[in-house]
């Protein structure tokens, strides 16, 4: 069962106290005994009545939002893997994660909307404040998260057989959203156009997705993420699996985008990250430590004269 483990600050939020402390934690960061991930049993049932949902009131209010991530610390069983990583990701930029591989990128994208508790055997400390809330605020409902912060993965994932129009609008009926006949022709639109794959697809709607290149397929995902509304878009290495034509319209795309949508992305390539993001992390998890970050602050700043001599040789392709 995936537990999440509070400091002292937040532990007030929380009430079951139900399983057992990874070992390696109790040396290394000061926690109350853990409770279970906000979303499995003290929320409130995905299925019932909608509460009253906080971002959605700041969604209406504002077009972008901050994500703050604070002291977060994740396991996979008793291996810790994160330790107490802080990172604010502005609203309105591009904040892009570096560092060698195994360092804990993924792991630290994925606790940010809560798709980390999805492994049976994880845990997480700490806390995520979307525009100051807390995601993993034992009153929000795991599904919150995830549509106020969508994820593109590696790999693109279309549901191959659905139509493209049927594809962009598959994540409305997950995330309890509804919209008319109308408004949903407006949004599959809306969504291509965000994504930059209207132009290309308007004429075959009804074509299955998976009829589209590698590039096509990983911009429908974008449109699908996007026509959730999310406040904030996590994108896994959204380019390692895709030529350098479709990499750069990507890279366009997110540009594009960045305008309303705060963006994370996670990038082994240093050149992308240079060119797409505003702000940059550099992980680290050396000699078997969980992962840390190093340095973090303006892309150009990181690249160009570095604080740390890691990060300096890593960005300059010394090691990872
Ligand atoms: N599902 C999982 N179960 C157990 N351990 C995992 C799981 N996913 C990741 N890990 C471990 O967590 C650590 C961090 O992995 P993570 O994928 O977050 O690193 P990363 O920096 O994103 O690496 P890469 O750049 O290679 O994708 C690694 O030691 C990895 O083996």
């Amino acid at each position: 069962m995936p537990t999440v483990h509070r400091d002292a600050t937040s532990a007030g939020h929380h009430a079951a106290v139900t399983s057992i402390l990874p070992p390696s934690d109790a040396a290394t960061t000061a926690v109350l005994p853990p409770v279970r991930f906000a979303g499995t049993d003290t929320a409130p049932p995905d299925t019932a009545a909608p509460v009253t949902d906080p971002l959605l009131d700041r969604a209406a209010a504002t077009t972008q939002s901050t994500l703050d991530a604070r002291r977060v610390s994740a396991w996979f069983g008793t291996h810790k893997v994160l330790d107490r990583v802080s990172l604010t990701m502005p609203a309105g930029k591009v904040t892009a994660l570096i560092g060698p591989s195994g360092c804990g990128k993924s792991t630290f994208l994925r606790t940010l909307n809560r798709m980390h508790e999805l492994v049976p055997s994880a845990a997480f400390a700490g806390e995520v404040l979307l525009d100051g809330v807390d995601v993993y605020d034992a009153s929000r409902r795991v599904t919150e998260a995830r549509r106020h912060i969508g994820m593109v993965f590696q790999k693109p994932n279309p549901f191959p057989a659905m139509s493209i129009q049927d594809n962009v609008v598959a994540g409305l009926g997950l995330t309890g959203l509804k919209v008319g006949k109308d408004e949903r022709a407006a949004l599959v639109e809306s969504s291509l156009t965000k994504a930059g794959l209207w132009k290309e697809v308007k004429d075959r709607l009804r074509a299955p997705g998976g009829g589209l290149s590698g590039g096509q397929q990983q911009r429908l995902c974008i449109a699908r993420s996007l026509a959730v509304r999310p406040r904030v878009l996590l994108m896994d290495e959204p380019c390692s699996a895709l030529d350098p034509t479709s990499t750069r319209r990507i890279e366009e795309t997110i540009g594009e985008l960045s305008a309303e949508v705060t963006i994370v992305i996670v990038t082994h390539n240093m050149q992308q990250a240079a060119r797409v993001s505003q702000q940059c992390a550099f992980f680290l998890a050396e000699a078997g430590t969980p992962g840390t970050i190093v340095e973090h602050g303006d892309t150009e700043a990181m690249f160009t004269a570095p604080r740390d001599p890691r990060t300096y040789d890593y960005v300059n392709g010394r090691f990872g």
